[in-house]
């Protein structure tokens, strides 16, 4: 029935797209739903339309964001996926995640042409990168590298890779997989000495508070743990910067009842670098992400985040 349509907002590119309907599958297994009873909505956000430019310089992550929220808002649509690791701290009043999928392999993946291995890189050699943690965590393995901006969807980027622009890039191993790429990779990058960004891996639903309907259709798709994860995991990133200037990288790992969380703060030339890890419960999950990021503030000091 018409009225019935449960209509999925997303960006347009592959990555997004390939989310949106990863969602619809699990919902239409989960309800025995077929797929006409959802549409998918495609919305090009601000973010899509700047591709020359860092997003810290532009404005950071609510650029990818804003038109999906607003179509949420307006009841255009009645639920969005996103990148966890793309959504902002704070939402708009009247929004809020409300499930989180499984997460998928969190790890950045190295692409390398000229070596497999970001240790077997020539000294010099170009690793394309538009991400402040990545940078900063590349130059810290490795000062002599030099990092090129590298913007654009994943392919885009592989594309660039493969004319022989860089010598290699670092993608999340969670797009590649969900796009079918990851043949590509050619090292996982260990979580413990190169940790990603908070939520990466994991796709968001955003819904509208109150919305009792689309809560039920999301109740028996969404991942406990992943949830406990990424409340832990945003409770750091919103504890510590807002402007996505500084590179943070951050994970928790959930396993049972346990949770260890890993979190770090690096200057973007990656010489100077605080860490931590806390273990907890589930249950604390909120509580081990803000005192990680209070810790580190404290580590780190005001001239920390004054530089930038
Ligand atoms: N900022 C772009 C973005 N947002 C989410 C992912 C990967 C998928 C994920 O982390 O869930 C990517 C691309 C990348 O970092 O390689």
């Amino acid at each position: 029935m018409q009225t019935d349509l449960i209509r999925i907002g997303t960006r347009g590119s592959d990555l997004a797209l390939a989310q949106a309907r990863e969602t619809r599958t699990r919902l239409m297994v989960a309800h025995g739903l077929p797929e006409d009873a959802f549409a998918i909505v495609v919305i090009t956000t601000t973010g899509d339309r700047i591709t020359n430019r860092p997003l810290s310089e532009v404005g950071g992550k609510g650029l990818f964001t804003k038109e999906i929220e607003e179509a949420l808002l307006d009841r255009r649509i009645d639920l969005a996926v996103h990148s966890s690791k793309d959504m902002p701290t704070l939402l708009p009043e009247g929004l809020e995640l409300s499930a989180f999928l499984q997460r998928e392999d969190p790890r950045d993946a190295f692409i390398g042409k000229t070596a497999p291995t970001i240790e077997g890189l020539p000294e010099g050699a170009v690793v394309g990168s538009a991400s402040l943690r990545r940078q900063a965590l590349l130059k810290r393995m490795r000062p002599d590298l030099q990092v090129v901006l590298f913007r654009g969807n994943v392919p885009t980027r592989l594309a660039k890779l493969h004319a022989g622009e860089v010598d290699g890039t670092l993608l999340a191993q969670a797009g590649l997989k969900r796009l079918g790429l990851e043949a590509a990779t050619t090292d996982l990058l260990p979580l413990d000495t190169f940790p990603p960004a908070p939520g990466q891996g994991a796709i968001a639903i955003e819904t509208r508070v109150g919305d009792g309907r689309i809560a039920a259709i999301l109740q028996p798709i969404h991942h406990a743990p992943t949830g406990a994860a990424l409340a832990c995991e945003r409770a750091f990133l919103g504890a510590l910067d807002g402007s996505c200037k500084t590179p943070i990288a951050g994970y928790a790992k959930v396993d049972g009842e346990a949770l260890s969380f890993h979190g770090m703060i690096l200057t973007p030339d990656g010489v100077e670098a605080h860490e931590i890890r806390l273990n907890g419960t589930l249950a604390d999950a909120v509580g081990i992400g803000a005192e990680a990021a209070a810790d580190l503030r404290e580590r780190a000091g005001p001239h920390f985040f004054a530089t930038w």
